[in-house]
């Protein structure tokens, strides 16, 4: 069933589209990505879903209700984390909670949330006295101290080390599995491949896809890639003949060679039957990176609009 469901969403700031046309629905219980570039619109839709701005074309229902003649009720189902600067610096992390737990109707226990997020130890700590990452899970935490059905994630681990970002992936799927919605705006590859049931890839205002990462996966192929340094002469031919092997590149000595999974076994059996010596072997399996830049023409983490349009 479907807790969210955005039909033909349009939105401008003045003469600007932000959002020209975006549908998609989210079932309940699954972690959804909203996938794109910066200014793509992500930001902007899940706005719209929360009710915090009105839509200018199109339909959205949440939990059934209308976002902005619902704001009400709504506000009370769907828990949307905070920026960081929301917050004053000298609020004790415990008192936050308190505090945002006393605008809901339904209220979380305070303390298995703390320890849930890994932050009972910094309950009496002043917000600016938290890390990067503590501050970033006490947002979350905030998000669900009304204890939502749906929780909407806003970059959630920008700023944060690998680690960090480890840490918060393991606490989305717990969110999940709590039985709560996850809407997860991200512009990280990796993350939404980590993390999304599936995901909607949106690109400059417009859904370019929507599908499982296998799924988008799928649909730049399973090329693999094979590099290596070739320390003996090494003719083209004797890699082109091989059944497994779609395309050979030549770099001076450095060789990349193409194909279905089984090229890696396939170039390694040649080399070791010639006795050519190899260096800085690595193989490259496709990523959520190149099925993003098979469907927009560019990488995900690009700024699609220049500068001036973007300040305005
Ligand atoms: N309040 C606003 N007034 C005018 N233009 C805006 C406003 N908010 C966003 N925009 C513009 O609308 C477009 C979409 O912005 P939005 O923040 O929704 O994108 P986004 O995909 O979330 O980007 P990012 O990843 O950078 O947050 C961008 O061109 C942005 O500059």
């Amino acid at each position: 069933m479907p807790v969210i469901e955005v039909e033909h969403l349009h939105k401008r700031y003045g003469d600007k589209i932000a959002v020209d046309d975006v549908s998609f629905t989210v079932e309940q219980g699954e972690i959804f990505g909203v996938l794109g570039p910066n200014g793509a619109g992500k930001t902007t839709t899940v706005e719209c879903v929360q009710g915090l701005r009105r839509a200018d074309g199109g339909t959205v229902r949440v939990l059934g209700l209308d976002p902005v003649r619902d704001r009400a009720e709504v506000r009370h189902r769907v828990g949307a984390q905070l920026q960081e600067s929301q917050l004053p610096d000298k609020l004790r992390v415990r008192e936050a909670l308190d505090l945002y737990r006393s605008f809901y109707r339904n209220r979380a226990d305070i303390d298995a949330l703390l320890t849930d997020l890994g932050l009972a130890e910094q309950r009496n700590t002043a917000f600016h006295k938290l890390s990067g990452g503590q501050k970033q899970r006490l947002s979350v935490a905030l998000a669900l101290v009304g204890r939502p059905e749906i929780a909407i994630l806003d970059e959630l681990t920008t700023g944060l080390d690998p680690q960090g970002r480890r840490d918060t992936w393991d606490l989305v799927d717990s969110i999940r599995d709590r039985g709560v919605t996850v809407v997860l705006v991200t512009h990280f590859m990796e993350e939404a491949e980590r993390l999304c049931d599936r995901l909607a890839v949106i690109d400059a205002g417009r859904v370019v896809a929507i599908d499982t990462p296998a799924g988008l996966l799928a649909r730049v192929g399973s090329e693999h890639r094979v590099h290596f340094r070739a320390l003996d002469p090494l003719d083209d031919e004797v890699l082109t003949a091989l059944p497994e092997v779609t395309s050979v590149r030549r770099s001076g000595d450095e060789v990349t060679v193409t194909g279905p999974e089984e090229v890696l076994q396939a170039v390694l059996g040649v080399l070791a039957e010639r006795k050519i010596r190899y260096g800085g072997l690595r193989v490259d399996q496709p990523t959520l990176d190149d099925a993003f830049v098979s469907l927009t023409g560019r990488g995900a983490r690009a700024t699609t609009l220049p500068t001036d349009e973007r300040s305005s």
